[in-house]
């Protein structure tokens, strides 16, 4: 044990599905980034605190790059490049199941490139689901990449975030590379997101499971209103959301509201469990669905939605 106290920020990289939300949540010990079965469903800057006694990680959940071909799609890549030269350490997450790609390798060179560069950690996610045999060549591979590309890894570390096996020495690592500095946050602090981003963030991916084909990026959510409902007994509150799902077609109207509604009220039904969990009562959810006509490309709308 030394006495240095290190702190600084951190992100996750990686292609979709990665696995950079489930690391996130698995670091940080609860949910808080939302993780989801859809590729490209984190859009959000969401932060998970780890306080230890020896240093204090907070991480960055960026979306991931893809073709600007909207505003909103312009806005995100800027946010990501801006986030890469914030954070202190960027870790780069490889899934042991995947060849690393052209993709991968241009995320990590856009990152080499930066004036402004983290510290770059490698993460063979997912090991779970390979044998060693596997994640042994895999290895080999993610040091191939480092020789390729003309960077160095800080580390390397093959874990699995579902299965929580070496999440500890990710934790341990990522710490190790923090400059030395203060605990910016107080104990027991998980995320800064307001509660309502969180919320959002839970209605969209109710939203979007089961969507197979829709662009995830053509749903957003708005809350209208979290009101705590009044005369109700001490012991048993209740909480009303009410909340808008924003959609840019009348056929995705369709879609979120089912026939005869259905699928609003499953997305209603799942939404709320999390959100009971979320806030620790009970809650009842209103959602209503809107047509927004292009709402990615108009800056009016996507300033209302928090972009
Ligand atoms: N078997 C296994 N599955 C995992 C592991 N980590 C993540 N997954 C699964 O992989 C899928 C994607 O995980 P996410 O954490 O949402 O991935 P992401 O990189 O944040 O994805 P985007 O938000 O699309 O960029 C989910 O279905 C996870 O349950 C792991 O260690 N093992």
């Amino acid at each position: 044990m030394t006495d240095t106290y290190r702190s600084g920020f951190a992100c996750f990289v990686g292609r979709p599905n990665a696995g950079k939300s489930t690391l996130t949540n698995a670091l940080v010990g609860q949910k808080i980034a939302i993780a989801s079965s859809k590729p490209q469903t984190t859009r959000h800057v969401v932060r998970g605190i780890v306080t230890r006694d020896d240093g204090q990680l907070i991480l960055i959940d960026t979306p991931g790059l893809h073709k600007p071909r909207t505003l909103l799609g312009q806005r995100l890549n800027d946010l990501v490049y801006e986030t890469w030269s914030e954070v202190d350490v960027v870790g780069v997450c490889l899934p042991c199941d995947q060849r690393i790609g052209p993709g991968d390798k241009f995320i990590i060179g856009e990152i080499a490139k930066l004036e402004q560069k983290p510290k770059l950690v490698a993460l063979a996610t997912k090991t779970d689901l390979v044998s060693k045999e596997r994640i042994l060549s895999h290895l080999v591979d993610v040091a191939a990449v480092a020789e390729e590309l003309g960077i160095e890894w800080a580390e390397v570390v093959p874990c699995s975030a579902t299965e929580g096996d070496q999440v500890d020495v990710v934790r341990d690592t990522l710490i190790n590379l923090l400059p030395e500095g203060p605990q910016y946050y107080p104990d027991g602090e998980i995320t800064d997101e307001p509660t309502e981003t969180l919320i959002a963030e839970l209605i969209r991916e109710a939203a979007l499971e089961g969507v197979r084909e829709e662009l995830p990026h053509s749903i957003a959510v708005m809350i209208d209103e979290i009101l705590p409902r009044p005369d109700r007994p001490e012991d048993k509150p209740l909480t009303d959301v009410f909340a808008t799902i924003v959609v840019e077609r009348d056929s995705q109207k369709g879609i979120i509201i089912g026939h005869r509604g259905s699928r609003l009220r499953e997305i209603g039904t799942t939404a709320r469990e999390q959100i009971n969990r979320l806030l620790g009562t009970r809650v009842h959810l209103t959602l209503h669905v809107k047509v927004l006509k292009e709402w990615q490309r108009d800056a009016k709308h996507l300033n209302r939605l928090g972009f």
